[in-house]
């Protein structure tokens, strides 16, 4: 129980673009103040893993609408240690490969599978209030659609160079070109799909990350989570 009694915990919202520092940034926040963490983006590369395994026509919106009700996603939100399965098996490594990341836009374009999963999260964010001082939650619709209300929303940018030197050296390749063409591809999906494209909230605070190191970020985040908190007098962190 914190010092505030029955006060819910804090949820922070962040969307940015591909390679942005998202997830680095989000598990960061939540190690350092206790918070849950959900990679949202992991659960829409889950369904995509399931449809491929499954022989869904990745291509063919209805396909994917009709068997959007089927895979069974379950996320685990320790920052220290996050997981995600589906039909109780673990795809972490798998949801990682060139072949889902190659699908994933296509599929989270289709508003069957965004209805389901925006209800999967927003059941996971309820949950974490309860239990636990808070959590961050980081994708591209996050601010926008399923935590509009979080009283700390962040929109992480970087440059297409920046990103694109940043995700290759972690996928240990010296073709930043390629890289950076397929981040470039993957945000155009993104943000100009019908339903609930990547966009920045009027009241969402960009940070400019390109000549910050992660650290920087995450030190310039959490205290605006422990501003927010103060502010909302949320959970104790
Ligand atoms: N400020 C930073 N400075 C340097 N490297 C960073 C910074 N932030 C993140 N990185 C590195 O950039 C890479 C991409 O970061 P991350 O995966 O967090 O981005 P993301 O926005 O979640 O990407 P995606 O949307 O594709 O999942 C990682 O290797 C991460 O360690
Ligand atoms: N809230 C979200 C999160 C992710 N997506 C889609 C769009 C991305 O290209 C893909 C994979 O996300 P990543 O692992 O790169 O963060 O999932 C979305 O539509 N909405």
């Amino acid at each position: 129980m914190s010092a505030q009694g029955n006060a819910e915990g804090i949820v922070i919202a962040i969307d940015g673009p591909s390679g942005s520092g998202k997830s680095s940034t989000a598990r960061g926040v939540a190690t350092e103040r206790g918070l849950r963490y959900l990679d949202t983006g992991a659960m829409y590369r889950a369904v995509t893993w399931w449809m491929l395994h499954h022989e869904v026509d990745v291509d063919d919106a209805a396909a994917v609408a009709a068997a959007a009700s089927r895979p069974v996603v379950t996320m685990g939100t320790d920052p220290t240690a996050p997981t995600v399965r589906v039909d109780g098996v673990d795809v972490a490594r798998e949801i990682r490969s060139r072949e889902v990341t190659a699908s994933v836009s296509a599929v989270s374009a289709v508003p069957r599978v965004r209805e389901r999963l925006v209800a999967l999260q927003r059941a996971v964010i309820a949950e974490a209030r309860r239990g636990a001082p808070g959590i961050v939650v980081e994708g591209r619709d996050i601010t926008t659609v399923v935590a509009p209300d979080a009283p700390v929303k962040l929109y992480l940018t970087a440059s297409a160079e920046a990103r694109a030197q940043r995700r290759s050296r972690e996928v240990r390749t010296t073709d930043i070109a390629a890289t950076q063409a397929d981040l470039a591809r993957r945000d155009l999906l993104d943000s100009s799909r019908a339903a609930s494209p990547l966009t920045r909230t009027e009241d969402s605070l960009e940070l400019e990350t390109s000549g910050l190191t992660l650290d920087e970020v995450v030190a310039i985040v959490v205290k605006l989570v422990d501003e927010a908190a103060a502010r909302e007098g949320s959970a104790a962190l």
